[in-house]
């Protein structure tokens, strides 16, 4: 039997998802020609916002490579726009002159950016966000540039503000009305968000109408309509979306705001189906990818002919920002209206707020600020216009008692990932047929947990549900990230048995799936590269993060904080001086003493870095490094009536043995000379206390958001044997964590008793574990900044072709 010709216009989201449904339910019935205007294959949109927040890479967000439409026998032209269709012949055009004939053609051409249409709109810098180039843009743009402005304080703008914030810019966003994102939240959720955001860094111009775009050929200030003018370098337009109906309307097809299409997406021509952003449904045109995915199922199911049910019937929308420490979760018909009425929890302490909109005993709405996670149950409420009549109207808002529960209750049909509209049943039957294991492995099954990503915790709650005993989290293999199907403890012996050197020998001879890797796997290769190779590994530093990289920790409005080394927390008039001096030269706006018992000076533009380092002359405290933080310590017995022993003595001397030291994470630590611990020990990775006449070593100990109290590991008598437990216990964790898990992490997964047994009754390892360390310890670097400022080459790679950094001569 011939096969159908089948064109695809637009090589986005819904189209290629559609795709994908089709080949599964009859992959030999079509011939399929894809035509897409840009220069990529099928990619997650979604995820720019990750990208150019510096979570993942372009690599990391292809959804279909090259090899997968080879595979389909799909033939794909990138970089190709179909300008017309014709009705009467079945063919397309398109603007490199080519027609191809079809027998089903399927229009999914997404959405324009909507443009301001202001003065000056044409200028260079002015630009939207929508796809990889205006993100590449960004990127570029802000390693020459300052100042970004973003019109728009709706779901893009507020994400693209956070990612220019990330890249070192500063950014205004302008918004029309007085409240943001107000098609999401309602007055209250939006006057925390915008607390929250300001509090991050962002700068909000409320009720301002841009009047125009000033500057000579590229941008240089916005002008609004009472007067005002604001400094642009880089102007980020996210004002909404419009439906791409362009070729639907040239070729005569009917089109309204979008392309219309009944429950079955045919359009008014022929054989010629659509869907997507440039979909018109029932008047509704959506800009979210969870209606596109239902309307793709019921076109394949369509266009195969194996029956699409009742077709598509609508979507109720549900948002949340992609803003790293906010959480935000908004559904339905969440504004107060005369019909219906609200259920509230506003806790300011905590920073929470929690709404409900119910009519008639049934959830019509939703908005959560601060705490979201009974999102998914209300949408699903709301979808399946559940009763409450029955339910205590404030259990609606309580969290689950028992966490993990939530989805033993859920029904079979209840959705778990709403960007994928993948339900429980789905995701149970697909860990129970093929034996799944892992989140990744009901991602690649189900598409489950594929876009957005925030249903992850969801799904791994399913597979410990579903697999009962079998399933255990801590167990489960963590890959190192989505380049690889590697473990991080596979990729480390990989490195040690087949003597791999460099981060792209790691990476080609362990067949990673991206050339470059990306933000997760790469730092961590050069972690493990540097530890397990210390005497000739070169570190590199362009897979470091980038407070690691500069060498100073990036504050929320662009400047950096430094913090030099003051030994166990003791300092002197001369470094006191110098400080002082260096905090006036420089404009310092803040000098704070910290918890680890040193000076930070904060607010340093990063232009002045190198000759705040060069002044100071003083070592750097790393204190933006996975590596040894502080050595906090007590008074002790040099002054202190109750202390026995020279905590500070100590604590100097640990301090000076192991700083510059690279770690999984973070590694701090405390000398108290009694159990009144003034140091705090016992909430340090490492912690020493002194009683009658000997040491006692805490290990496991952490003060931050995971608070834990160490647990004791030994009792030693002298300093030297201090030192020498520390240099095992450390080198041990270096060796056997995964890159970024803090030791209180570390311990609890692999059991005090095993740390114990491996360090106290193995004299033999523990020796060669201390040999070890001396050898990485022989091999560290000199201190950066002292590096840095002798350095010319660095401090140029460092600043790239930003406006030069001088150090100024002697
Ligand atoms: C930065 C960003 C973050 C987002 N975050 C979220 C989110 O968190 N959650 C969510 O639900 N949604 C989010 N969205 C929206 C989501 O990405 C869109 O709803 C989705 O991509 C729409 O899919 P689509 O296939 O209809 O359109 P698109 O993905 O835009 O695909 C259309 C494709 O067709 C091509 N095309 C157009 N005309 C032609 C032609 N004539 N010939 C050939 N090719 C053509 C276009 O170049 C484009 O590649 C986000 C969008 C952006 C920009
Ligand atoms: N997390 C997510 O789900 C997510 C993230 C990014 C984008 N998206 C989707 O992408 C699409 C585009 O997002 P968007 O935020 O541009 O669209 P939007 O329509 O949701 O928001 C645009 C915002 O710009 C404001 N605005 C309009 N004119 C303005 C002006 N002249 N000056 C200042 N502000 C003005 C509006 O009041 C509105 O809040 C939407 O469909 C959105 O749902 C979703
Ligand atoms: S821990 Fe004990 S010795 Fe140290 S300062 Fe406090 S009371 Fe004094
Ligand atoms: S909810 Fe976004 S990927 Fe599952």
């Amino acid at each position: 039997m011939t096969k159908r010709k089948l064109v695809l216009v637009g090589n986005g989201m819904a189209g290629v998802r559609c795709l994908e449904e089709i080949v599964k339910i009859d992959p030999n019935r079509f011939d399929i020609t894809v035509f897409g205007t840009e220069p990529h294959p099928n990619y997650n949109r979604i995820m720019l916002s990750s990208v150019l927040q510096g979570d993942t890479t372009v690599g990391d967000i292809v959804l279909n490579s090259y090899e997968w439409y080879q595979e389909h026998n799909i033939q794909l032209y990138t970089g190709e726009t179909v300008e017309k269709i014709d009705k009467n012949t079945n063919q397309v055009f398109t603007d490199k002159g080519r027609s191809v004939p079809y027998d089903d053609l399927i229009i999914a051409t997404g959405s324009h950016p909507f443009m301001l249409p202001l003065p000056g709109a044409d200028k260079e810098g002015v630009i939207a966000f929508r796809n990889i180039e205006d993100c590449e843009t960004m990127i570029d743009t802000s390693k020459n540039y300052e100042k970004a402005v973003v019109i728009g304080g709706g779901l893009l703008g507020l994400e693209a503000a956070r990612g220019l914030l990330n890249l070192g810019m500063k950014v205004d966003v302008v918004h029309i009305l007085d409240y943001l994102m107000e098609r999401q939240l309602d007055p209250t959720a939006s006057g925390m968000l915008q607390a929250e955001l300001e509090k991050q860094g962002m700068n909000f111009l409320m009720n301002h109408q841009t009047e125009a775009i000033l500057g000579k050929k590229r941008v240089e200030k916005v002008l609004f309509k009472d007067g005002k003018v604001v400094k642009a370098d880089l102007v980020v337009m996210a004002v909404g979306i419009k439906p791409n109906v362009d070729v639907a309307k040239a070729s005569g097809i009917e089109t309204n705001r979008g392309i219309i299409v009944d429950d079955y997406m045919k359009t008014s021509a022929p054989n010629v189906y659509s869907l997507g952003e440039c979909a018109e449904h029932r008047e509704m045109v959506y800009g979210l990818v969870a209606p596109l995915w239902e309307q793709a199922k019921v076109l394949a199911k369509q266009i195969c002919e194996v029956g699409a049910g009742e077709g598509y019937q609508g979507s109720i929308l549900s948002t949340k920002l992609k803003v790293s420490g906010v959480d935000v979760f908004s559904a339905g018909e969440f504004n107060d209206s005369p019909n219906s009425k609200a259920i509230r929890i506003q806790d300011d302490f905590e920073g929470i707020y929690k709404k409900v909109t119910i009519r008639d005993n049934r959830i019509v709405g939703a908005v959560l600020f601060g705490e979201t996670s009974e999102g998914t149950k209300l949408l699903n409420m709301i979808n399946n216009g559940t009763d409450i009549a029955e339910i205590g109207k404030v259990n609606i808002l309580q969290s689950s008692p028992q966490e993990g529960s939530m989805v033993a209750e859920m029904a079979d049909s209840e959705i778990i990932c709403g960007c994928n509209g993948v339900s429980k049943g789905t995701i149970v039957h697909a860990i129970q047929e093929n034996n799944l294991c892992s989140v990744a492995e009901v991602r690649d099954c189900t598409n489950a947990s594929r876009s957005c990503g925030t249903c992850k915790g969801l799904v791994g709650e399913l597979l410990e549900h579903t697999l009962g005993d079998e399933f255990e989290i801590g167990n489960e293999k963590e890959t190192v990230c989505a380049c690889t199907s590697l473990s991080h403890e596979e990729v480390v012996a990989e490195i040690r048995e087949k003597g791999l050197s460099h981060t792209k020998e790691v990476m080609n001879v362990l067949g990673w799936t991206t050339p470059e890797g990306c933000s997760k796997c790469r730092p961590a290769i050069n972690y493990y590269l540097g530890m397990v190779r210390p005497t000739d590994y070169e570190d590199e530093k362009e897979s470091r993060f980038v407070n690691e990289r500069m060498h100073a920790n990036i504050q929320n409005n662009g400047t950096y904080s430094v913090v030099p080394r003051m030994y166990g927390g003791v300092t002197n008039p001369t470094d006191l001086r110098k400080i002082a001096d260096v905090a006036e030269k420089y404009d310092v706006p803040l000098l704070k003493v910290t918890g680890g018992q040193r000076i930070d000076l904060l607010g340093v533009k990063k232009e002045d870095l190198p000759n705040v380092w060069k002044d100071l002359d003083m070592p750097s405290g790393y204190a933006y490094g996975k590596s040894i933080r502080t050595v906090k310590t007590c008074v002790g017995e040099n002054f202190c009536r109750f202390g026995t022993q020279d905590s500070i003595g100590l604590g100097i001397a640990i301090e000076k043995k192991f700083e510059r030291l690279n770690t999984p994470h973070k590694v701090k630590m405390g000398v108290s000379a009694c159990p009144r611990n003034c140091a705090e020990s016992g909430i340090k990775d490492v912690g020493i206390v002194g009683v009658d006449g000997a040491w006692e070593i805490y290990v496991g100990g952490n003060g931050g958001t995971d608070l834990r109290s160490a647990d004791l590991l030994c009792k030693v008598k002298t300093s030297e044997e201090v030192l020498e437990m520390i240099a095992a216990y450390l080198q041990y964790y270096r060796e056997n964590a995964r890159y970024l898990e803090r030791t209180s992490h570390w311990l609890e997964r692999v059991g005090l008793d095993h740390i114990k047994e491996t360090l106290l009754n193995n004299a033999t390892f523990k020796l060669e574990l201390v040999e070890r360390m001396e050898i990485a310890l022989a091999s560290l670097p000199e201190d950066p900044w002292k590096t840095f400022i002798e350095n010319e080459k660095q401090r140029t790679d460092l600043f790239q072709n930003k406006k030069g950094v001088e150090v100024t001569p002697s």
